[in-house]
């Protein structure tokens, strides 16, 4: 699998997934541009400087890209130790304004990876809220969608995650990415050791995380995490869009077989 002649965009490229991701992107071939709120300490490509969490931050980021890009991985995110409202707005509103922003500036055939997350596990149990957010339109204020849809700030994480699954699959039937031939697909990471994990681990509370972890045999490293990523970009999967490809060590069937009573 190689990645020679794309240019591949990556978010959150100063730290641990999106790091990881800029890094092999390059070793496989591919002209890297990556984007963060905070510098890395090695650059990898091209850096641009840029907060994703308002459509002026992404305007800006937008104005600074080329044409003709192969591939946008949305890395960036944050944890929901901060609150419900930035968490939606950077892990959803802007990762989709983004997304749909940079729509003419991405190749015919080209292909977008939402890193989402097992966190997100209970979209189906939740449906029709994450539907009903992943359809608002434009950029919308995230303390007044908390308030219609009666979303408890510590509960940002797991439902920006939810819909970010449904979006993922409501954006690869969509016509803005259909016409042009551009999958839409997800990566669900399980627990990782990244700065992120520590977050979690205070939002989430330690038996949680180390439930999880024990389910597997280990934590996740950005290294497990990077190369599926970037096999959705690559053209060895033209023909997978909509998907949802948990990265996880088996956590997703671990936890489906104990829901559903296999
Ligand atoms: N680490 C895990 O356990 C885990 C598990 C599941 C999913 N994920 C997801 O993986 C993705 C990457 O997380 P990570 O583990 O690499 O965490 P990380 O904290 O190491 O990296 C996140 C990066 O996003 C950047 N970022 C945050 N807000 C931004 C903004 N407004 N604009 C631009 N950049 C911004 C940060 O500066 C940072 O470099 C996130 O979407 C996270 O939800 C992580």
């Amino acid at each position: 699998m190689m990645l020679f002649g794309k240019t591949i965009l990556v978010t959150g490229v100063a730290s641990g997934i999106g790091r990881r991701t800029a890094e092999l992107a390059a070793q496989m071939g591919a002209e890297v541009i990556g984007i963060d709120l905070v510098k890395p300490e090695h650059i990898v490509g091209r850096f641009i400087e840029a907060d994703i969490s308002s459509q002026a931050g992404v305007d800006k980021v937008i104005a600074q890209l080329p044409d003709e890009m192969d591939a946008l991985c949305n890395v960036a995110g944050v944890s929901g130790q901060s609150g419900a409202a930035i968490t939606l707005a950077i892990n959803f509103f802007g990762l989709r304004a983004l997304t749909e922003g940079l729509v003419t500036k991405l190749r015919t055939g080209a292909s977008v990876v939402n890193v989402a997350s097992i966190a997100g596990f209970g979209w189906k149990e939740n449906s029709q809220r994450a539907s009903a957010i992943a359809k608002l339109g434009g950029f919308p204020d995230a303390n007044q969608v908390m308030k219609d849809f009666d979303i408890p700030n510590e509960a940002g994480y797991p439902i920006s995650k939810e819909i970010l699954l449904v979006w993922t699959m409501l954006a690869s039937q969509q016509a803005l990415f259909r016409s042009r031939h551009i999958r839409v697909n997800a990566v669900s990471p399980g627990p990782v050791e990244t700065p992120i994990l520590t977050q979690f681990r205070q939002v989430l509370g330690d038996e949680r995380v180390d439930s999880d972890v024990d389910r597997v045999g280990r934590a996740g490293n950005a290294g497990d995490i990077a190369p599926a990523i970037l096999f959705l970009c690559s053209d060895a999967a033209r023909w997978i869009n909509g998907h949802n490809l948990a990265t996880d060590g088996g956590l997703e069937a671990s936890l489906t077989i104990e829901q559903c009573n296999l």
